[in-house]
């Protein structure tokens, strides 16, 4: 089968008006933090890069997909840009990619990363047939870097100022060769912030066409609220045409980026149309694999009100559904929890206990248990709170990061469990 690049509505201007794009939001966590980003989502009227109104998990994505492809048949492109970074997320972002290539074997892929780590899925992305990645570069002097990057998560360690600079660069550049010798396009987005990077966009757009990127994206900083930088003002439009021609000494230019969310679908530019959104809302209220009859959550209790009991101690597990009617949880039993001391069995006896269940709600929880339990199609948030709102919040996609326990909360105010969307 052969894929027609061309038909890249991003990569090729000739197709904007024709072809569509999809991204789908399965990547919530970021393994970086940039001082002009905020990933809040939850939200459907902002019209910004890395907002999102719901996450969802692969096989919802690919649920969703097959729903927007009926709304919008000229979609040519699938692309997976956050709403953190998809290879904070790998798990997530190689399974639904996998997904999408086996049903749809046609159409293209794209990811959007920040290139921390992506190296170790390059092969894989080929295989794929991923023909265009997307990196954002916006220095290539670890001292301008240092003023754009809060901090960096690499290999478990926590990294900032030049260092965290340095190692995102050093990362960044190696993967660019990388795609590059494996034959996929690259695109190299460089945010202009005005004052911290605007008289070095050039040196990046010299160095990465170097090593060969074939499209540079001048994306014009969006002011956001709650960043480092939001009394930043945006760059004036002269600024911005003043570095692409600059930039265009180097490489061709993609001048139509409308700083898409992560959750973009349709033609470049046009706004998300409500009925494929709502696709969006009803994807993810489903089960993680939505072709499965998951009607129950179960929740960890001493007292039956509050999520306070971690897995380990629990010796009964709630069971809750939600009324149709009148949209409220109700208790349908409480079932004994498997005893306790005998290893990974012991989780996989828990799985086949809850297998009916789509998620577990727990206030404390180990990683090892928490991977048997999601590898057998059981979300598991590990939460403060009242176990009623938690159930309403997972039987309607909302997001929970209110309820999330302050002990798993991050720099960047978000948790890396559950739906919170953390910082990897
Ligand atoms: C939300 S990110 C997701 C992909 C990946 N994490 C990354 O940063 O490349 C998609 C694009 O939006 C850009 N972006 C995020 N916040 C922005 C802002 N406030 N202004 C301009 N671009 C922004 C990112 O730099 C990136 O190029
Ligand atoms: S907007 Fe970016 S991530 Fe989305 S399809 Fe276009 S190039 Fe790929
Ligand atoms: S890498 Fe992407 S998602 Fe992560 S903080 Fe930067 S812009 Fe946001």
């Amino acid at each position: 089968m052969t894929i027609s690049i061309e038909k890249h509505p991003c990569f090729n201007d000739a197709s904007r008006h024709t072809f569509g794009r999809i991204h789908l939001p399965v990547a919530p966590k970021c393994n970086i933090q940039c001082n002009y980003c905020n990933r809040k989502f939850d939200c459907l009227n902002e019209n910004r890069p890395g907002v999102t109104s719901k996450v969802l998990s692969p096989h919802q994505a690919l649920h969703y997909l097959d729903k927007a492809i009926e709304l919008s048949p000229n979609i040519s492109v699938v692309g997976i840009a956050g709403p953190g970074d998809p290879f904070a997320n790998p798990e997530e972002t190689m399974e639904t990619l996998r997904l999408v290539r086996e049903k749809y074997p046609d159409m293209l892929l794209c990811v959007a990363t920040n290139g921390l780590n992506v190296m170790p899925y390059i092969e894989e992305l080929a295989q794929l047939q991923v023909s265009h990645v997307t990196l954002t570069i916006n220095a290539v002097d670890p001292e301008i870097g240092s003023e754009i990057y809060a901090w960096v998560r690499h290999r478990k360690k926590m990294y900032r100022d030049t260092n965290a600079a340095k190692i995102l660069l050093e990362s960044q550049l190696a993967a660019l060769k990388k795609l590059k010798e494996i034959g996929v396009t690259a695109k190299v987005n460089a945010i202009v912030i005005p004052g911290v990077n605007d008289k070095h966009v050039a040196e990046v757009a010299k160095t990465v066409a170097e090593l060969g990127a074939d499209i540079f994206n001048c994306l014009p900083y969006y002011n956001t609220a709650e960043t480092v930088f939001e009394n930043i003002a945006e760059p004036h439009p002269e600024m911005v045409a003043s570095i692409q021609r600059e930039t265009e000494k180097f490489l061709p230019q993609m001048k139509h980026c409308a700083r898409c969310r992560a959750d973009a679908i349709g033609i470049i530019g046009q706004e998300n149309s409500d009925e494929i959104m709502k696709e969006l809302q009803e994807a993810s209220k489903m089960p993680r694999k939505p072709a499965e009859d998951r009607p129950y959550v179960a929740a960890t209790s001493m007292e039956g009100v509050l999520i306070n009991q971690h897995l380990g101690e629990a010796e009964r597990f709630l069971i809750y559904a939600l009324d149709k009617e009148t949209e409220r949880p109700f208790l349908v039993e409480s079932r004994p929890a498997p005893p306790a001391g005998s290893g990974t069995m012991r989780w996989e006896s828990v799985a086949a206990v809850l297998s009916d269940c789509r998620a577990l709600l727990v206030n404390g929880v180990g990683e090892s248990p928490k991977k048997v339990l999601v590898n057998n199609g059981i979300d598991v948030l590990t939460l403060d709170g009242v176990i009623e709102d938690a159930v309403i919040g997972i039987f309607s996609g909302r997001d929970m990061s209110n309820l999330i326990r302050i002990s798993k909360m991050h720099a960047c105010k978000t948790s890396c469990s559950g739906t919170g969307g953390g910082c990897g």
